[in-house]
């Protein structure tokens, strides 16, 4: 049969695989209403000098973006980021559309439903949240039940060698694919060994990002638990895909020589990577239609490994300043990958090299998705300007390292046996240790404050949260219609 078509943007018709008119009804296309941000937007970001933020410095031309969709994928540097928008939600009042616990109903897909506090919607009143950022399996047409389809989204990647890595180490034991597996060199040897679709956690081991962000899997990789529905579901919408349109990335996306040759640049010494020339393109087209699905619903993707560079751009894209996305790494295990940069060869063995191209051609869609939204990044920060995205990263960076040092024992990271106050212990899960933080003593109210939104991790912080915008109703003793009798 011949492909069939489908709309880009406004005019242009290309050839569509079956398979990709055939996405599931999740894969809906967001009612964009507001177009991209442009770039260069700020003349300057702002950084406010003292601890505790105060007023802007300057006047910004811009107001600030405060209804969010961040999609938190996992193992890729989201609960760093979730770190920064409690704090601005907390900051500034938002109201947060929480799950009940700590994740929505995950890893089946996001449900409206499962949101604390939603009522569907009856005579187009505005959603009452602001920021929806716990973790999910992207779920768009469930998401734009609690959510104005001109919010802000946005969501992180990271280099599956190093998400692997990560992962293999955190969910050890709740993947079987990784329980079986003696170490991830062995698994990745021969991971058909160990990795059974359909399996207990079996998502964890393998395209994890492209998992999360709801994506159906390519017809030859099809499992229980990747495709929701059935592709030959007769009642399934044709998707119109809506490339985002401005700009290079549409143009990048539809590019198929481009896929896994993203132009080589140059910024703050890091070099980006080239793609393993081994890697089976049989499904190229179907990762290439859904990576154009998600540059259309999506108005940003943060890169773990340019982390900096990728939060100047948010500060940017939010209109938001410097400080308000500054803040500490969370949930990096003991001897993790953190500080290493994924991207260069630099300092690596011959074995770690293997692994890596190993892991990147195991989870060759993660490994799509991520050139595709690193050659994104790149091409915003060159439309940014390279000289004043360093600025502003060295600026970020000196303002993080004076937060470190003044709220911080150690100014830095810690192992989880030196925090003893509850409400600074990240969760220990997995086989490896989850660093945290201590607080100096002898701050100022002000800044202790600060200092401890800052390092208060991801669940105590949705805790905290929870209760405030559900404070515990305060049961009065109940009036007795009974008569007393003397
Ligand atoms: N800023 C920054 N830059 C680069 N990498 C970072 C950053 N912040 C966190 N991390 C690393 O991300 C890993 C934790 O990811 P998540 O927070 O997404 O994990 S989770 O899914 O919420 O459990 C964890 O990786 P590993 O240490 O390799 O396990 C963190 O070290």
């Amino acid at each position: 049969m011949p492909p069939r078509s489908v709309t880009l943007g406004d005019s242009e018709e290309v050839p569509c695989p079956l398979s990709l008119l055939q996405m599931p009804t999740h894969l809906l296309v967001r009612d964009r209403k507001v177009p991209l941000p442009s770039l260069p937007r700020l003349p300057g970001l702002q950084l406010r000098q003292p601890l505790a933020p105060s007023l802007r410095l300057a006047v910004s031309s811009c107001p600030p973006r405060q209804r969010l969709v961040f999609l938190k994928t996992h193992k890729s540097g989201s609960s760093s980021v979730l770190n920064l928008l409690h704090r601005y939600g907390d900051r500034h009042g938002l109201r947060f559309a929480l799950p009940a616990r700590y994740q929505f109903g995950y890893p089946r897909l996001f449900q409206a439903s499962r949101v604390k506090g939603y009522r569907p919607q009856g005579g187009g009143t505005k959603p009452p949240f602001h920021i929806l950022c716990h973790h999910m399996r992207f779920n768009l047409k469930e998401v734009l039940q609690v959510m104005p389809s001109d919010s802000f989204f946005f969501s992180i990647v990271r280099d599956p060698a190093a998400l692997a890595r990560s992962a293999f180490s955190y969910y050890k034991s709740t993947s079987s694919a990784f329980r079986k597996a003696p170490s991830l060199a062995a698994f990745l040897a021969s991971p058909r060994a160990f990795y059974r679709p359909g399996a207990r956690g079996d998502h964890y081991a393998r395209n994890l990002l492209w998992f999360d962000f709801g994506l159906p899997f390519p017809p030859e990789m099809k499992t229980k638990r990747g495709n929701p529905h059935s592709p030959r579901d007769p009642n399934l919408p044709q998707l119109n895909i809506l490339p985002s349109g401005t700009g290079p990335r549409a143009h990048h996306t539809l590019d198929p020589n481009g896929l896994f040759h993203p132009a080589p640049t140059v910024a703050g010494g890091h070099r980006q990577t080239s793609s393993p020339a081994s890697l089976d393109l049989g499904s190229s087209s179907f990762i290439q239609w859904s990576l154009a699905w998600l540059d259309s619903v999506f108005d940003l993707v943060l890169v773990a490994e340019y982390f900096d560079e990728s939060l100047v751009l948010l500060a940017d894209a939010l209109c938001w300043g410097l400080d308000d996305v500054v803040g500490f790494m969370h949930n990096a295990q003991a001897g993790g990958e953190q500080g290493r940069s994924a991207v260069s060869n630099s300092g690596l063995t011959t074995e770690d090299m293997q692994l890596t191209a190993r892991a990147r051609a195991w989870n060759h869609l993660d490994w799509a998705l991520y050139v595709h939204f690193n050659r994104s990044l790149w091409a915003r920060i060159n439309q940014y300007g390279q000289s004043r995205l360093e600025s502003a990263v060295a600026e970020l960076r000196a303002r993080r390292e004076a937060l470190a040092k003044h709220c911080l024992v150690g100014g830095e990271a810690l192992d989880p046996k030196y925090i003893t106050d509850r409400r600074f212990r990240p969760f220990q899960f997995g086989s490896g240790k989850v660093l945290g933080y201590v607080l100096r003593s002898g701050l100022s109210l002000a800044d202790q404050e600060e200092c401890e939104r800052l390092a208060t991790p991801e669940l105590q912080y949705k805790d905290k949260l929870d209760a405030k915008q559900f404070p515990p109703t305060v049961s009065l003793p109940r009036k007795t219609s009974r008569v007393l009798s003397p």
